[in-house]
């Protein structure tokens, strides 16, 4: 059986890594690649419904991620991780747990999340109801080292997400796809 491969989508609130691992996952699965999303509402509801947003347990949930993606990649799915990760050191976890891994930075300026405010919670957070919300009150460390940068403020979904089948092709051989 050939190994999966996780790909993570690290990037603010709003930057598009959802909007984007569902396009990809949707094409790859028409394609009859075998895929799963690790849905970061499904997750925190799910398999982290005890953890918040402090440093320790946003650490907690990123190591209960890379276990799942982990044990789902290596029976052969790709594996879609849409999650802010903010901290270099999750990355750097990420990197050195996960066997086959790789990065895709959604690159986004805060000001167009803000602007997009899908789910409202950038201006609870500007008006202090959020403690400790990723890009106003906590940090986001910009990535150093992604496999790959899609900016959507400047590309389309569509093309981000070719981008993203583009690298998993290089990377795990999805060659029906584009
Ligand atoms: N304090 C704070 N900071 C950031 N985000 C917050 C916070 N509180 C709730 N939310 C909502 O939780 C979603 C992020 O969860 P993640 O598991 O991806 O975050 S992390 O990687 O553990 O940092 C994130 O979802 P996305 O908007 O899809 O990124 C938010 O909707
Ligand atoms: N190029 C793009 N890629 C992804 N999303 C985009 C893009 N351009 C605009 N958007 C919009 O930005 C929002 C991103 O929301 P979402 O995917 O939920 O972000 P995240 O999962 O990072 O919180 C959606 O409303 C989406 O339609």
């Amino acid at each position: 059986m050939k190994a999966g491969i996780v790909c993570w989508f690290v990037g603010l609130s709003g930057s598009g890594k959802t909007t984007i691992s569902l396009m990809v996952e949707s094409k790859l699965r028409a394609a009859g690649i075998p895929i799963a999303v690790l849905d970061g509402d499904e997750l925190r509801k799910w398999l982290s419904s005890d953890l918040g947003f402090t440093y320790e347990d946003r650490m907690t949930h990123i190591r209960r991620t890379v276990y799942v993606a982990d044990l789902l990649a290596r029976n052969g799915l790709i594996v879609l991780a849409p999650l802010i990760t903010p901290y270099k050191e999750m990355r750097e976890y990420c990197r050195t747990k996960l066997t086959s891994y790789v990065e895709v930075y959604v690159d986004c300026p805060i000001e167009n999340c803000i602007e997009r405010d899908v789910k409202g919670l950038y201006e609870k957070a500007i008006n202090g109801q959020i403690p400790m919300f990723t890009g106003i009150s906590d940090r986001f460390d910009e990535p150093t080292s992604p496999d790959l940068i899609v900016k959507t403020n400047q590309e389309t979904a569509e093309e981000c997400a070719c981008k993203v089948i583009k690298l998993l092709k290089e990377q795990n051989g999805c060659e029906h796809v584009i």
